[in-house]
């Protein structure tokens, strides 16, 4: 089995959660407050922009140009698409984009999640900082895949743009990018590290589903 598919079984009971998730359960009814997906979206902004910079680290320890190239593009992707599911949530919560794109405190959670992010692209290898990113593409893959499946959105659906979006065989594409490298790094890495890569995957899969979680509480510091 490849090392990708064994990550993913692994994981199911992780991504069975993401997709019970009342986050993800509002988007498929349309029943999110405009606290709630207003919230999420100035989070998950800085979030991506720290995403963008965990690429560049990528292309710093990157020897191959078809690397550098993908790494390269997928931050056009994040800048140049990945605005639009946003634009989408900031609509419907009546906020503009220019208003949560405001910088904000990160949250417990974002925090936490993007300094896992950091530190297993600082510490480590190509391979540890993939595994660490995996998640980010492949759950949103399989959430637009099941609601597209679920919900078959038309017009009147609120969050129909994020579903397709995601829902969109281009991600597919990025998802299996990742998971050939993440695969061809793993067959050249040793045991330990190896363990610390699938370590990096099912942290990113909890930290997936606790941003749901921040999003859907409104979490912010307690003092
Ligand atoms: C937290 C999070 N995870 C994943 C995605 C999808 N790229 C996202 N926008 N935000």
């Amino acid at each position: 089995m490849k090392f990708t598919d064994e990550l993913r079984q692994k994981a199911d009971p992780i991504y069975e959660a993401i997709f019970g998730h009342p986050f993800v359960r509002g988007i498929a009814g349309g029943s999110l407050s405009g606290e709630q997906l207003a919230h999420y979206v100035r989070q998950d902004f800085q979030y991506l922009t720290v995403f963008c910079q965990v690429y560049g680290l990528a292309i710093s320890k990157s020897t191959r140009r078809e690397d550098i190239e993908f790494f390269n593009e997928q931050i056009r992707f994040i800048l140049d698409s990945e605005n639009h599911p946003h634009r989408n949530f900031a609509a419907v919560s009546g906020h503009s984009m220019k208003e949560l794109e405001q910088a904000a405190t990160l949250t417990p959670t974002a925090r936490n999640y993007t300094r896992h992010m950091l530190y297993a692209a600082h510490s480590g290898t190509l391979g540890e900082l993939l595994c660490a990113l995996y998640p980010c593409p492949l759950t949103y893959w399989e959430i637009g895949l099941r609601l597209k499946e679920e919900v078959r959105p038309d017009d009147s659906h609120p969050f129909r743009e994020w579903i397709e979006f995601y829902a969109d065989p281009v991600v597919g594409d990025i998802c299996r990018e990742f998971a050939s490298r993440i695969d061809r790094l793993a067959a050249d890495a040793g045991a330990a590290e190896r363990a610390r890569m699938e370590d990096h995957y099912l942290t990113s899969c909890r930290m997936e589903y606790m941003f749901w979680s921040m999003a859907y509480d409104l979490e912010g510091w307690p003092v």
